[in-house]
């Protein structure tokens, strides 16, 4: 399979610091892939990567089949990274920043441009410097959009948007990759916009990617099991290669498995379990499950 963005063994080093170990995934064409991990995992660093903004210090980036690095200049038309944070020129009107990016964008497609200021309600006569937070981001995936990229990188792209306005946000970038074929890099930590929008996910835990792959094979992969069951927990659940926690609530007994869910079920069975079901995991305890196997605990700070 060809894949449109794809990082084998990729390594990053700043100043002596590994800050992305051996980071390999892949991404189909057409599809929403999120990048999620704990602040300073790397997350910002492989989009900059991806962009062609940062060298690799060792790995492979190959994005829509050419090594980046290689033909900058040209991906650069076909590629676009929108990030939440940065300055916009403060002497600008939306209309005139617009109209840069038309001169710099040889794909660029005014009819699009102008369904999507309507959509998103830009002011155009209005200075940069006066333009909310969220007005910013959504002018900047605006002339992203218009630009007809292939593949769009974007790094907290929701930042600062209301809720209505996310939600109109999210829905486009599902067009987008649906209707137009392009293919979609989020960066965020908000795990609920991507449980809603994503096809795949990479987990970065500092800067090793520790789950990648389809939403729904990870999904499909880590089960919870709830059961109830009066007697004991048989030794043969909690010793079970594949159970990461076993959680007990009076009679009910929630199993959480990384693997063979049936051999699971067939324990609690014969243990006695009244009742028992295999329910999904949202994203969120998706992450806390791949960031608990690692270890990764904050403790709390204590004020006084
Ligand atoms: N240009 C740079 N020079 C040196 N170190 C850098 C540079 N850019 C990022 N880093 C370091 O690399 C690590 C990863 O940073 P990065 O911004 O990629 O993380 P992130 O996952 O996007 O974090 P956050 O969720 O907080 O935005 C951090 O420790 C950061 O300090």
């Amino acid at each position: 399979m060809v894949w449109t963005v794809e990082t084998i063994d990729l390594r990053k080093v700043f100043d002596g610091r590994i800050v992305l170990d051996s980071v390999s995934l892949a991404v189909p064409a057409g599809s929403i892939h999120g990048v999620v991990g704990a602040n300073g995992a790397g997350k910002s660093t492989l989009l900059r990567i991806l962009m062609g903004l940062y060298r690799p210090t060792g790995g492979q980036v190959r994005v829509l089949g050419e090594l980046v690095g290689d033909e900058a200049a040209e991906l650069r038309q076909r590629v676009h990274l929108v990030a939440s944070e940065g300055d916009l020129p403060r002497a600008m009107r939306v209309r005139d920043y617009l109209h840069y990016h038309r001169l710099l964008y040889h794909r660029w497609d005014d009819g699009r441009c102008q369904r999507l200021l309507e959509a998103l309600e830009l002011p155009v006569r209005r200075s940069l410097r006066h333009l909310s937070q969220g007005m910013k981001t959504q002018l900047r995936l605006a002339a992203a959009l218009s630009a007809r990229p292939d593949v769009l990188l974007l790094d907290e792209p929701t930042n600062g948007l209301d809720p209505v306005v996310k939600r109109q946000f999210l829905q486009l970038l599902v067009q987008e990759a649906a209707g137009a074929g392009t293919t979609i890099v989020i960066a965020t930590h908000h795990l609920d916009d991507l449980d809603r929008i994503a096809d795949g996910i990479t987990v970065l835990y500092n800067g090793r990617a520790v789950a990648s792959g389809q939403l729904d094979a990870l999904k499909q992969r880590v089960k919870r099991v709830q059961a109830v069951l009066p007697g004991e927990i048989p030794e043969a659940v909690r010793q079970h290669p594949g159970v990461v926690d076993v959680v007990r609530s009076g009679q009910m007994v929630t199993v959480t498995v990384d693997g063979d869910v049936d051999a699971v079920m067939a324990a609690l069975r014969q243990a006695g379990a009244q009742y028992c079901e295999v329910l999904d995991l949202e994203l969120d305890e998706l992450f806390r499950h791949f960031m608990d196997k690692e270890g990764y605990r904050r403790e709390g700070i204590l004020l006084s």
